[in-house]
């Protein structure tokens, strides 16, 4: 079979070679292709769409739009048109034919192939999935049946609430003087959330997802029949983002347990909650499978679930989170919807948030709230037929962290502003931001290894302290260094190239290597950091740890990566860490929860299909006080905010949104 399919389609098979060779292509999908041929007979259309939907997949797409497929595809790939070109005449020649000129002739086409399933016929468990005017590998459909039936089911239940009783709570939860007019969203957010058991709550940086949902946990109690059996479960995707949700609702229910004094044993049924943690550790994920301890079968003993960072959860794991999920527990959802989507594919909650700007409230909510929280949603937020799911969200729009320049570049860039973002990058008088246009790659290193004026130091700051040695106290010494190594980050747009993360690693490395503050001996030294690129369940190591490496106290010579763990510090033998990279220079994506004081964003010389306006946004909001945009050539920013990242999926159909 293998030899009669090589020989039809010898010419696709040679342009996928030489798409994989040029870097275009990931192996995966040629792979990919390959074995979808061997299972029957393949059509060079169906060996097309194979090869498209693995690729996309590999980007972040969970299917393949039909209609992008009679198009042109290569924007959405980063293709040259005559890459395109190429690879569609070497697939005619194979399939002896024109392939399909539109949609429907490219469903015709796939629906005929015993390789497919068409939904509604009978199922062969084909490995491909056709569904109206999509293509999906099986698993994603799946998982993105299992995500929208599970989201229409929870959005649909309401749950009776007493309003006059919340509305006292909220009025004493909230603090009236604080307001600064206009409508409270956060009030209405908790309102809201009480009523179902979905409730995404959205908002950029510093809006006070976490203050509110820390309110909406005292109501939660306060309404509960009996406060202490309530079983309340906080997770995040990675194990920063766990510890900054525990460490933000701790310091706000602490806060509030002191104004609401006797009224709510708060500070007691706090302490009963657990440390937050990673979604792959609450569903207990197991080395070397997929799957998980929880599911349908053998659900999650929660009450009450509070994911934070829910943008970075992708599509596989939201439905295996959803289905571990007892029917009665309610699930609440923070997260930014305008920040990068999740490095796997899937952009879940983007889709679920796609009209939270405009809020689309119905009559029914609208009186709700005003009777349970006392707020009147303006006449521009509500919409008669909002359907059943904005009726579940809200999003918070007044950041109370981010004011300044800062904020208003990102406002700038989520608006697809590219003058404001400039004017506002140049005008900048106080040294917020800076922004080295035209840039040469000195910059950058004398950026990282000093910082700029009046933004301290860049990691001279944290390698000072690992040469002054630790003194007394080691693991004090361990959590400063650590704590200034989180000062400043380099982050990088792309991997590849002299602008991208594997350069600049590198170039960092020497840099500081002839400033004297590293000394390298082989791939591990005193000083370097490190990021974790795989879950380790062995070393309890994830995806996306940050650590630095120090020497080991009990062991004179040998080396120990240390992390921080919430309030303490923990290590791993640097030999014992298999899956890491130094970390002076990250992606954007792999610094998504996490902040930085200054943070410097470095953009390539040239735009392409990664680098759009969610990119440079998330970027932007990883800065707490400063922020540097590097870029080799000035006008590469307005290219990047014009583009956005569209992330192909069925779900906002299944959802009817
Ligand atoms: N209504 C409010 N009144 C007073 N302070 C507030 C209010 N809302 C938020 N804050 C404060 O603003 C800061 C940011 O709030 P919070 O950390 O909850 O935001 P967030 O949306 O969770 O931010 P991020 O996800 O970016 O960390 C906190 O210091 C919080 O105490």
């Amino acid at each position: 079979m293998m030899i009669d399919q090589d020989a039809e389609h010898g010419a696709l098979f040679a342009a996928i070679d030489t798409l994989t060779e040029g870097g275009k292509l990931r192996r995966l999908a040629g792979t990919f292709a390959r074995f979808v041929a061997t299972l029957g007979h393949a059509p060079a259309p169906l060996l097309l769409a194979s090869l498209l939907l693995s690729e996309l997949e590999g980007r972040g797409h969970s299917c393949l739009v039909l209609a992008d497929l009679a198009g042109d595809p290569s924007p959405q790939l980063g293709w040259t048109d005559g890459e395109w070109t190429a690879l569609r005449t070497a697939a005619a020649a194979g399939g002896k034919g024109a392939l399909p000129k539109n949609a429907n002739g490219w469903r015709a086409a796939l629906q005929a192939c015993e390789q497919v399933w068409p939904v509604g016929d009978l199922d062969f468990n084909q490995p491909l999935v056709l569904d109206g005017e999509r293509l999906y590998l099986r698993r994603y459909w799946r998982d993105e049946a299992t995500v929208a039936a599970s989201v229409r089911a929870r959005a649909a239940v309401g749950h009776p609430v007493d309003a006059e009783g919340v509305r006292r709570w909220l009025d004493k939860l909230f603090d009236h003087a604080a307001r600064d007019g206009g409508t409270d969203w956060q009030k209405i957010a908790c309102a809201v959330a009480l009523r179902s058991d979905l409730a995404v709550i959205t908002g950029g940086p510093g809006t006070g997802k976490t203050y509110t949902v820390a309110r909406l946990l005292a109501l939660l109690f306060a309404q509960a029949p009996d406060a202490t059996a309530l079983r309340i479960a906080l997770a995040a995707p990675t194990g920063k983002a766990a510890a900054r949700l525990k460490q933000s609702i701790d310091t706000a229910l602490d806060d509030l347990a002191g104004k609401l004094g006797a009224a709510l044993p708060l500070r007691e049924l706090a302490g009963r909650m657990g440390a937050a943690r990673t979604l792959h550790s609450l569903l207990g994920a197991r080395p070397d499978t997929r799957s998980f301890a929880h599911h349908a079968g053998n659900p999650l003993d929660v009450d009450v679930l509070i994911v934070d960072e829910a943008s970075m959860v992708h599509l596989e794991m939201m439905a295996a989170l959803l289905a571990a999920l007892p029917p009665h527990a309610r699930l609440i959802l923070l997260g930014d919807k305008d920040q990068l989507a999740s490095v796997e594919a899937g952009a879940v909650l983007g889709d679920l948030c796609a009209h939270a700007e405009e809020g689309n409230y119905d009559d029914a909510t609208a009186a709700y709230v005003h009777a349970a929280a006392g707020e009147t949603i303006p006449p521009s937020f509500r919409e008669r037929d909002g359907g059943p799911l904005a009726q579940r969200i809200v999003m918070l729009r007044q950041s109370r962290r981010f004011g300044g320049p800062i904020g208003a570049l990102a406002t700038a860039v989520n608006q697809g502003d590219a003058d404001a973002a400039r004017a506002v990058l140049r005008g900048d008088s106080g040294g917020k931001l800076k922004w080295f246009e035209g840039a040469r790659p000195g910059d950058v290193l004398a950026l990282a290894v000093d910082g700029r004026p009046g933004t301290g130091a860049g990691y001279r700051e944290y390698l000072e302290l690992v040469r002054q040695g630790p003194g007394a106290a080691y693991d004090e010494w361990v959590a400063a260094v650590l704590r200034r190594f989180e000062r400043f980050r380099l982050l990088c747009a792309v991997r590849e190239g002299e602008w991208g993360v594997a350069g600049l690693n590198e170039a960092i490395e020497q840099k500081l290597e002839q400033a004297r503050l590293i000394a390298r001996r082989g791939e591990w030294y005193v000083g370097r950091p490190v990021m974790v690129t795989r879950n380790d369940y062995a070393t309890g190591v994830y995806n996306g740890d940050i650590g630095v490496t120090l020497p080991d106290p009990q062991r004179p010579g040998s080396l120990r990566v240390w992390f921080s763990d919430g309030d303490t510090v923990r290590s791993v033998l640097a030999t014992r860490l298999r899956n890491v990279e130094t970390a002076f220079a990250m992606t954007v994506h792999k610094s998504q929860g996490s902040e930085f004081t200054h943070t410097a964003m470095v953009l390539p010389p040239q735009a392409n299909a990664i680098l759009a306006r969610e990119l440079v946004y998330t970027g932007i909001t990883r800065a707490r006080e400063f922020f540097t945009l590097v870029s080799p050539n000035a006008t590469v920013l307005g290219q990047a905010i014009a583009g956005r990242t569209q992330r192909a999926s069925g779900l906002r159909e299944a959802l009817g949104i």
